[in-house]
């Protein structure tokens, strides 16, 4: 882990940065597995599975036996723990539910936008190295608010060819059937085209490795929507002399786990603090069974002392983290700055994995500065918002005028055209 010491403004830039270790031919290859899945359909899938997650899959889709197997292997305590994950993260989604008015802009012209539910929608869920059963939560909860009619689940399977009973237990409690053992750029490639088995879907959602992302941006080019680019999970702390070291050591470990292309930043005006946290990261770093991939997160990591925590938020701005946590007096306030991040975490208290699992914000996440310009996943990216408008004959005779000006402005008579038709047509009535 590095540390930069008060850097001045102009090398902000450089060290505001993620890893970059894409595989060799990332893009090349990727082309290629999509390429192959669109020609062969499930042949490609199989093969594909073979070759990646080194097991030979007959059936792409989950039977309900299996879906029914694997309900009773979940342990009660889990299911309670998911059930009161959903409510929260429904709770949080249905505020996201808004009925716009009816606007009149000038007397006889009314405006209004009504959201429609995207009908075929795709989750991805990542299982290579953790079986995320939490992110079908984030996905599949504001997908079923919305109202999509389709809503079919990819997952690559372990070796064994199954997977995971958490995967299959959260996806059928909340009533999402279409589960499908299909992982990497090969799933994404089999929702975007669709195959024998898997249907093509409208827009495609999930986080996922870089052969995922890779494979979610490709397709994209293609016509099929996607929701963000949600790469490997980040944390940037700021923490001034308030904060608690073992709660921020433990804060930046918990992204570590992740993979090992994770990355995590701590900032702060307090060299003291960074001691500390620095002492805690090790101490708790050996208690992890997954201490060996958090390591070398950790390699790619770093730590900024800057002089004030102004000087933290403005440096947090220009890395645009995922998550943003700020465990620093004042919290509140210094939110208020806040220009880039994908989710913000006030005070001590406000832990990252709380959003991760069950506080009710989703954790599917712009990252590798994608929060720009991104936001994360919510209600809004289930739907399309389709404007209306209704203009009476009173309406016509008070905009005509400006329009007819403004389409002969722009040399389109025939636009010009449309509305003089109406015009003389309500004057030959008189
Ligand atoms: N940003 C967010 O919102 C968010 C949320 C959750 C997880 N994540 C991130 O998602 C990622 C999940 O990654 P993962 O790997 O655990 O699971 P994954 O499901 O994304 O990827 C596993 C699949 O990758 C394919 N694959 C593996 N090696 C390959 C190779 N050499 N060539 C071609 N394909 C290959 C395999 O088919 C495998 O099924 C992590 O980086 C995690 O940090 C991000
Ligand atoms: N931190 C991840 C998003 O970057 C989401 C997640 C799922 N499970 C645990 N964490
Ligand atoms: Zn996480």
């Amino acid at each position: 882990m590095k540390t930069i010491i008060n850097p001045p403004y102009s090398d902000w830039e450089k060290y505001a940065k993620r890893p970059a270790f894409p595989a060799e031919d990332l893009e090349e290859k990727v082309a290629s597995v999509l390429e192959k899945v669109r020609l062969e359909g499930d042949s490609a899938l199989k093969n594909f599975t073979l070759a990646f997650d080194k097991v030979n899959v007959e059936n792409i889709k989950v039977s309900s036996s299996e879906i029914e197997i694997a309900c009773a292997e979940v342990s009660t305590e889990l299911k309670d723990a998911i059930a009161i994950a959903v409510n929260n993260i429904k709770v949080f989604h249905e505020s996201q539910q808004i009925n716009e008015a009816i606007v009149e802009t000038i007397s006889g012209v009314e405006c209004w936008r009504k959201s429609v539910a995207i009908e075929k929608v795709g989750l991805y869920i990542p299982g290579g190295s953790a079986p995320l059963f939490s992110t079908i939560l984030m996905l599949g909860i504001p997908a079923k608010i919305a109202g999509c009619k389709k809503i079919i689940l990819c997952t690559p399977p372990d070796e064994n060819g199954k997977i995971n009973p958490a995967i299959l237990f959260t996806a059928t409690f909340l009533g999402i059937e279409e589960i499908y053992k299909v992982g990497g750029a090969q799933a994404i490639g089999a929702m975007a085209f669709g195959t024998e088995t898997v249907p093509k879907v409208d827009k495609i959602f999930g986080p996922g490795n870089q052969y995922v992302t890779k494979a979610k941006e490709l397709v994209q080019k293609t016509g099929i929507a996607i929701d963000l680019p949600a790469g490997p999970s980040e944390v940037l702390v700021i923490a001034d002399s308030s904060a608690d070291a073992d709660f921020v050591a433990a804060d930046l470990l918990s992204q570590t786990e992740h993979g090992a292309d994770s990355q995590v930043v701590l900032l702060s005006n307090s060299a003291e603090l960074m001691e500390e946290v620095k002492v805690s990261l090790n101490n708790q770093l050996q208690l992890l069974p997954r201490a060996s991939v958090a390591e070398k997160a950790l390699e790619n990591s770093f730590f900024v002392l800057l002089n004030t925590i102004n000087e933290c938020v403005d440096f947090s701005n220009l890395y645009a983290p995922e998550h943003l946590i700020l465990a620093i007096d004042n919290a509140e306030l210094f939110a208020g700055k806040i220009k880039n991040a994908g989710s913000v975490f006030l005070g001590n208290y406000s832990c990252e994995s709380a959003g991760d699992y069950a506080s009710g914000t989703n954790h599917t996440l712009p990252t590798n500065g994608y929060a720009k310009s991104y936001s994360g996943v919510s209600l809004d990216s289930f739907v399309k918002k389709i404007t209306f408008q209704k203009i009476t004959k009173k309406g016509i005779q008070n905009i005509g005028k400006t329009i007819e000006i403004m389409a002969e402005a722009e040399q389109l008579l025939a636009h010009k055209n449309a509305v003089s038709i109406r015009l003389k047509k309500l004057q030959d009535e008189k």
